[in-house]
């Protein structure tokens, strides 16, 4: 199938991520992780709302009562619906001085997920911790460097994870009380210029959308055999997260890095930093709520 990518906000953001369309207001939220800022774009009138954080912010989800889960470098918070901060919920389970948060999720029963990515690279120091609408809050899995590309099944029978640096793509199986057992490769990806995971979306029909950070493309992968059955090209090379917007969930919105590109790549690829918007032929889902 062939695509039409649309630039739809040149944000020229430092490290776009956690795209989030929210069905009930009809506008799409992204991070810029680095800025660090939380961001509203409403693509009727292209007006993009920017609310600060005050430290590194990997992630939200969207609360039921209105408002965020925000996942900040020292830990998460619940916010008002302009991201001011109302109450911690959350610890960061690592040395914040070496790691923050990077993606996460919000999974079917209404329970946030969000991820760490351990900055000094030299073991798998991530780790995924999962808030309850009650505020506990628990450590769930680790042995990653950068966790990334959290998603949940839409017959909520598997939880999807990446390590993007270790170009890997797992499966937990999820029981019935939401809770994760023994993780499983579905994909390594070759190394080259292929890219390599990074954050991601479930479609209605159970595939699995990953943006392909350092390879210029989003693919949409099969969620039993791994396998890619069709590809998006873009016009930037650091993709970094999709999300199924629009009125029918069928426009793909996608954020973007500059973060450490050199003056070189930045001329090459202009538009890296920027959202971008595609139709595609199947619907996503609605984004859970978290429940808290
Ligand atoms: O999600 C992210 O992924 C990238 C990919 S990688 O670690 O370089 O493989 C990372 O650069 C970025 O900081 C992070 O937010």
């Amino acid at each position: 199938m062939s695509y039409q990518v649309e630039s739809v906000l040149n944000a020229q953001a430092h490290l776009g991520e956690c795209a989030i369309w929210s069905e009930r207001e009809q506008v799409f939220y992204w991070v810029d992780i680095l800025a660090p800022a939380l961001n509203r774009f409403d693509p009727a009138t292209g007006e993009n709302r920017v609310y600060p954080m005050p430290a590194h912010i990997g992630c939200f989800g969207l609360r039921e009562n209105g408002g965020f889960i925000v996942a900040l470098r020292n830990g998460i918070f619940l916010t008002d619906a302009e991201g001011n901060i109302e109450k911690q919920v959350g610890d960061n389970p690592t040395d914040h001085s070496k790691s923050r948060f990077n993606d996460g999720h919000v999974d079917l029963s209404g329970n946030f997920w969000a991820g760490t990515i351990w900055e000094p690279r030299d073991h798998k120091g991530g780790k995924l911790v999962r808030v309850k609408p009650t505020g506990e809050c628990e450590v769930m899995a680790g042995d990653v460097l950068v966790s990334n590309g959290l998603g949940f099944s839409p017959d909520g029978k598997w939880m999807f994870h990446t390590d993007t640096p270790n170009h890997v793509l797992y499966r937990y199986p999820v029981d019935a009380d939401g809770n994760i057992g023994e993780r499983e490769v579905l994909r390594e990806f070759e190394r080259g210029t292929g890219g390599r995971p990074d954050g991601a979306a479930f479609d209605s029909e159970g595939y699995y959308w990953t943006a392909m950070f350092d390879g210029g493309r989003v693919l949409r992968i099969h969620p039993e055999t791994g396998e890619t059955v069709d590809e998006i090209k873009l016009p930037v090379r650091w993709p970094t997260m999709v999300a199924f917007g629009g009125p029918d969930l069928k426009t793909l919105y996608i954020t973007s890095s500059r973060e450490n590109r050199s003056a070189e790549e930045l001329a090459e690829y202009p538009l890296s930093g920027n959202v971008f918007a595609v139709r595609v032929n199947v619907a996503g889902r609605p984004e859970p709520l978290y429940r808290g």
